[in-house]
């Protein structure tokens, strides 16, 4: 069966610039399966997603939609992908509403199915009472919304999903996410870019780590988790009592099973006069066996224990794990 999204040795190299964007990229999105595509800044995504839907031309390899080459026939494949991009490329000049059918008549759909489908998405998108609004006057949410239901028009088979809930507050980001969830029920399928990690390891069936133009892995979020060394978490709630904070972490990184120990967040809590601070301890095997080692380790050192609580790893923590911590 062929790929929904196949990508193959993929280069593409702007000019001028003194090293390739995309350089050797390969992976292969499944038929209704929600992809995250993940990386630091300027490792290469939206390049890539502009090549797959036909914005950007290729270099070298190949990219193919449900079997159609991107190079070779844009314009069919134009026709099986939507793309909803971070910022707001609503026409001005035209309502809610009339962005939608104008966007179904630009893919050859009727009048009257595309008067159906406009009035069908507008609700689905929880824009039914926004019909007539000017562009202008809608919320970064609901633009957001209607730029979702203008890509489902022409019934894509791949729609390529950019940042969905940047800006987005605590509700419509739920929305959105439940909207997503949706189009896996129907067989859509959706390439998801984030930089929020919460959002990538809960929406997607599996998720690819692009850095420097090139994949590093892909897997399920939870397979990917499972796969990084030291995966179990113990959170530590200390009152160090004078000791500093890297005598703290080196008296609980001695323990055997605990590979290594930071504060969360890259906090300096420990710094100067706080009396209590906390520490992430990754451990390997079960973390509950390492509670009693720990708790006695710190009570030889007269050291307070306040909390210690059982956790996992994230995928934010296989992101750092594969792609350093270096500023991009
Ligand atoms: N039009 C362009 N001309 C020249 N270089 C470009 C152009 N667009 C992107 N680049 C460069 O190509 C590389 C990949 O950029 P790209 O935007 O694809 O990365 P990204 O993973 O989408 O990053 P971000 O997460 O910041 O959006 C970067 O080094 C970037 O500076």
């Amino acid at each position: 069966m062929t790929a929904a999204v196949e990508v193959a040795d993929l280069v593409k190299h702007y000019p001028k610039s003194t090293r390739n964007a995309v350089d050797g990229l390969s992976f292969r999105v499944r038929h209704g399966e929600i992809f995250g595509l993940l990386g630091p800044n300027g490792a290469g995504k939206t390049t890539t997603v502009g090549i797959l839907t036909t914005r950007i031309v290729l270099n070298g390899g190949s990219a193919t939609i449900g079997g159609v080459d991107v190079a070779r026939d844009p314009v069919a494949a134009r026709s099986k992908v939507a793309v909803v991009p971070q910022r707001v490329n609503l026409d001005r000049s035209l309502n809610a509403r009339q962005n939608l059918l104008f966007h179904a008549s630009y893919h050859g759909i009727g009048r009257s199915e595309r008067h159906a489908l406009a009035t069908r998405l507008m609700e689905r998108m929880g824009l039914a009472d926004k019909s007539k609004a000017r562009i202008d006057d809608l919320s970064g949410g609901q633009a957001q919304r209607l730029m979702i239901a203008r890509a489902l028009i022409h019934r894509p088979e791949v729609l390529f999903l950019d940042e969905p809930s940047t800006g987005l507050d605590p509700q419509a980001r739920l929305f959105v996410h439940d909207r997503v969830n949706d189009l896996r029920s129907e067989g859509v399928t959706v390439v998801l870019t984030t930089h929020d990690m919460e959002e990538a390891e809960k929406l997607s069936d599996r998720v690819g780590v692009v850095d420097h133009g090139r994949m590093l892995t892909v897997d399920t979020p939870t397979a990917l988790i499972r796969s990084l060394p030291g995966s179990g978490t113990i959170d530590a709630r200390l009152r160090p009592n004078g000791f500093d904070r890297d005598k703290v972490t080196g008296l609980l990184s001695d323990i055997p099973g605990v590979r290594r120990v930071e504060a969360p967040g890259g906090s300096t809590a420990l710094e100067g006069v706080s009396p209590e601070t906390e520490l992430r301890l990754y451990v390997d095997g079960e973390p509950g066996s390492l509670l009693g080692p720990i708790a006695a380790k710190l009570h030889d050192n007269d050291i307070t224990v306040s909390d210690l609580s059982l956790g996992s790893a994230s995928l934010e923590d296989v992101f750092i794990e594969l792609t350093g911590r270096d500023l991009r």
